[in-house]
């Protein structure tokens, strides 16, 4: 049972509806569907009493048989038949065409707005939860509320039919009308038993395909540092038994699924048992004609289908049903980054402050405690400092990405948290270490920030960083197609693609992570011309890794777990020999052209 539960726990942001909200929720999808569901409906009524006719008819031309009266009449009654199944084919293809638009239409709706909440989500969201997890709630859970909107609609027309087989029985016999209606207690509470169990398992079974969904995604992300270091096996090892999982959590609800249909069908042979048994006495004896007799037999058949199919459908219904809390529960998901008020924002100057800032992803273990920081308008710092020092976090809530929990953090003096996000995040150039380039072109990517940029504009971009040279080295110039994720391109190129990006989009504040990966010397000096442009008159914040970056910056400031340790230039902090030392040392010495392996160690503590 352990192994079964692993990894399907709620997500962070799951909750439970109870059935009314739930209800309330997936009929505001119908609402604006009210005209085509009228139509379904009455699709519905008249496709179900054509069904009901057919036995009817037929029992009449089996009373007429026992009478000898058939004559002529049998005519008439092969061509009501006729047209009772003809009838009854055309409204069930009408009924299916527009419960079909209906149902389409709704998933289209509810598809739409979770991708819109999948879009709004902060970025606490994306660390936290798993992508191919994101992608199962959008795809397939959505997919499996549309079988909730067609089943309902079955559902009702069984209901109807239900109803209208009822009313012909006890027309003919109560007697045994109330016999057949008798087991109908029972097979409903079975029915219900079964509720609580299939949902259950439905829950765990989605859970278990969105954990396959997440690992695969990962996987394929991760594709090529599994091949080159050769973990294929360690993929796989890894797959496999959450492949598995989801193979026994499935077979369960199989198994579940699959027990309730011969229960059913043994309580309904056994009423069938009764009538056959009680019917044909009473035929016999003539207190039922023997088209009667036929009626209830075809009627306990027209009755039972529906009625095993209703209990059955609670299965169903509620992986559907589930499906829709679990979309739900990501639409309603509350943001973490909070707005308390939404001022234009307009060109800022850049100027920013940190005031007794305190911030934990997990708030119970803050990363920064009580942090003050003055970056002025126009000035390039670079954070430095050990791995995990704290220096995206900085840059995170610049960025707005995480919601810090105490203190102020001021961005022209007025208070980050009142400020439009959208406005603000348009006035703030972040690149990533790896920069993420969509597919399409060149220029595609570097108009990105700005659609309506001219050719011109995005051309003017390329070629004020690094002096363009680097254009020509692609092989269509700006129009070369970049491929998934920009693999078309070297790592260098991306990066200057990205510089130029930032220059279409012209922000007032640049935070940028420097790329760690090292690129040919030609590059490097066209991304150090790129990054001279793109600093220049801006706020700039750099997560420093290059020894040119760092010699050149106004400010250095070194982390260390969360705290400032040592400010200044670069000369005046070597000078001082304490942190900041140790840290180039560490990362940036190697870096200088003057360098050979044990060589150029800057000694500590000269100060
Ligand atoms: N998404 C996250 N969830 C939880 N903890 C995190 C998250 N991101 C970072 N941390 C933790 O916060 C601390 C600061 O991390 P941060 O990424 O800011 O360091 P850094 O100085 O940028 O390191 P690096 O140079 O390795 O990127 C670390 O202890 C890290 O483990």
């Amino acid at each position: 049972m352990g192994f079964l539960m692993d990894g399907l726990e709620a997500e962070d942001y799951d909750r439970t509806y109870n059935d009314r909200e739930l209800l309330r929720r997936i009929l505001s999808y119908f609402r604006p569907k009210f005209g085509a569901m009228l139509v379904v409906a009455a699709m519905i009524v008249l496709g179900s009493l054509g069904q009901a006719a057919v036995p009817l008819v037929v029992s009449w031309g089996v009373d007429a048989v026992q009478d000898g009266t058939i004559g002529d009449a049998a005519w008439l009654l092969s061509g009501a038949l006729l047209l009772a199944g003809a009838l009854g084919w055309v409204f069930n293809f009408f009924r299916q065409w527009f419960s079909a638009r209906v149902t389409g239409d709704v998933v289209l709706h509810l598809r739409e707005d979770a991708f819109d909440a999948v879009l709004q989500r902060d970025l606490s969201f994306y660390d936290e939860t798993p992508s191919g997890r994101i992608v199962s709630r959008v795809t397939s859970d959505t997919d499996d509320f549309a079988t909730v909107s067609t089943l309902t609609m079955d559902l009702v027309s069984q209901v109807l039919m239900v109803g209208f087989v009822t009313v012909l029985l006890f027309l003919r016999s109560v007697e045994l009308a109330l016999l057949t209606l008798l087991v109908v207690p029972v097979v409903m509470g079975l029915a219900l038993l079964f509720r609580r169990l299939a949902r259950a398992t439905t829950r765990r079974a989605q859970r278990s395909l969105s954990r396959v969904n997440a690992n695969l995604q990962e996987t394929m992300g991760g594709i090529a540092v599994a091949k080159s270091f050769r973990q294929e096996r360690q993929v796989h090892d890894e797959f496999l038994p959450i492949n598995r999982q989801s193979y026994q959590v499935t077979l369960r609800q199989g198994f579940v699924f699959s027990a309730i249909f011969p229960v059913l069908f043994l309580v309904a042979g056994l009423a069938t048992v009764a009538l056959v048994q009680l019917g044909g006495t009473a035929v016999l004896d003539g207190r039922l004609s023997a088209g009667d007799w036929y009626l209830f037999l075809q009627g306990v058949a027209l009755f039972w289908f529906p009625l095993t199919s209703i209990a059955a459908f609670w299965s169903q219904f509620q992986q559907g049903l589930s499906a829709a809390e679990r979309v739900f529960a990501l639409i309603d998901a509350p943001l973490r980054v909070v707005q308390t008020g939404a001022e234009p924002v307009g060109r800022l100057a850049g100027r920013i402050e940190f005031q007794g800032v305190t911030f934990g992803y997990d708030p119970a273990s803050p990363v920064l405690r009580d942090f003050d920081l003055r970056i002025e308008s126009g000035e390039t710092v670079a954070l430095v400092g050990h791995t995990g020092a704290g220096k995206s976090t900085l840059s995170k809530l610049i960025t707005r990405f995480y919601e810090f929990q105490e203190g102020r953090l001021l961005v022209d003096g007025r208070d980050i948290r009142g400020l439009d996000l959208g406005d603000y995040r348009r006035q703030i150039g972040a690149v990533p270490q790896a920069p993420f380039l969509f597919s399409g072109t060149v220029a595609d990517n570097i108009r990105y920030p700005r659609p309506d940029a001219t050719d011109d504009e995005v051309r003017a971009a390329a070629e004020a960083v690094g002096g363009g040279d680097w254009i020509d080295a692609l092989p269509q110039g700006l129009a070369t197609d970049v491929g998934e994720h920009g693999r078309a391109l070297s790592m260098g190129q991306r990066q200057l693609v990205a510089l130029a990006r930032l220059l279409v989009q012209d922000p007032a504040i640049v935070v940028l992570d420097e790329a760690t990966a090292s690129v040919d010397p030609l590059t490097e000096a066209q991304i150090q011309e790129g990054l001279d442009v793109v600093l220049a008159d801006r706020t700039s914040i750099v997560i420093a890794h290059r020894l040119s970056t760092i010699e050149h910056v106004d400010r250095i400031i070194v982390l260390d777990h969360g705290r400032i340790v040592e400010e200044g230039d670069h000369l005046t902090l070597l000078a001082r020999g304490g942190r900041y030392c140790q840290v180039y040392n560490t990362y940036f010495r190697h870096q200088s052209p003057h360098y050979r392996a044990g060589s150029g160690f800057v000694p500590l503590g000269s100060s």
